[in-house]
């Protein structure tokens, strides 16, 4: 995740709370006790109403995306439980991040950004063109883009210093970086979330292409993996509507299509390869948007709102 510096809807001072790290958006803070003294074993995590797409910041952001994302990411670590712990402590936070904010246990971060791909594209897809796999794991012939693989691939790569592009990892430097045991487990545990999401969410008409996760352990060393970070969003997955899915060339997003067609159509006036940074969005963009991320939420979930 880059940081994002002084765009807008920056982060918010939070009484108690000590900004440590933005992320494209996200923002991650430490409690700060009644003595002054920071917290060693909480963060709070705060996810913003910012809208990323095309690799730039788009304005002005989409109300309640950092709440409807929350609460589905609160709602995939329930579902997931039997699977993995996770990191979640609570959801008393500040009332000027109220819903859109979650007390974690710290973790120690594992160095591996854990992805699974369950549908062919992106990345993935480029790799498969080049040499009839992904990470190390030879893949049928004739896949297209949006293909649906036999089983979930985990497709392992880098956390990138700040403004650079995570990097593909082998197998053997996943092994390096974490152990065989370790690096097992993570890969089994990656594709056994994607392939439960896919599960529950396939029945509610959205496919998860693909999906980031991110693990911890506790400093003690103490217990196993723990699921952190956020869990089956629109945000760390690419979300597909199941009745549009139609291999062979790339596939419309769930909650970024609206986005994605004003930017360009010839009314948003921006070109992509232009390099300048896309114009505001409309409001009637800003609310299709809106409303499919309360869609995605209200499916999922089956809650409203
Ligand atoms: N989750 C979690 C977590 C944890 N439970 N313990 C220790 N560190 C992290 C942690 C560190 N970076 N990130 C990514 C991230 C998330 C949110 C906002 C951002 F800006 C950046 C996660």
């Amino acid at each position: 995740e880059s940081v994002g510096v002084g765009e807008a809807g920056g982060s918010p001072v939070l009484d108690g709370y000590r900004h440590m790290y933005s992320g494209k958006v996200r923002d991650l803070y430490v409690p700060i006790g009644d003595d002054g003294v920071e917290a060693d074993d909480r963060l709070l995590l705060v996810a913003s109403n910012r809208l990323s797409a095309y690799d730039w910041m788009m304005s002005p952001e989409i109300p309640d995306k950092g709440e409807v994302l929350t609460r589905l990411s609160l709602w995939w670590f329930d579902q997931l439980a039997d699977l993995v712990p996770n990191h979640v402590v609570s959801t008393d936070v500040p009332d000027a991040v109220a819903g859109r904010a979650v007390v974690v246990r710290r973790l120690e971060m594992l160095k591996v950004e854990a992805i699974a791909r369950a549908y062919l594209t992106g990345g993935g897809l480029e790799e498969y063109e080049r040499g009839g796999s992904v990470s190390g794991v030879v893949l049928p012939e004739g896949l297209v883009d949006g293909s649906r693989l036999p089983s979930p691939v985990f497709t392992p790569t880098t956390k990138a210093p700040v403004g650079e592009h995570d990097l593909p990892m082998a197998p053997d430097e996943v092994e390096a970086e974490l152990g065989a045991d370790v690096a097992a487990e993570v890969s089994r545990l990656t594709r056994a979330i994607l392939a439960r999401g896919n599960e529950i969410a396939g029945e509610r008409g959205i496919l998860i292409a693909d999906t980031k996760v991110e693990f911890g352990v506790a400093p003690d060393g103490s217990g196993g993996l723990v699921l952190a970070d956020e869990v089956l969003t629109p945000d760390s997955s690419r979300f597909w509507p199941a009745e549009l899915w139609e291999p062979g060339h790339p596939q419309p997003s769930f909650d970024k299509q609206f986005v994605r067609e004003w930017l360009t159509s010839a009314e948003s006036g921006w070109s992509r390869s232009s390099g300048e940074a896309p114009p505001e969005l409309p409001a009637h963009v800003v609310e299709q948007t809106r409303a499919k991320y309360v869609e995605a939420y209200e499916r999922l979930t089956g809650e409203t709102f």
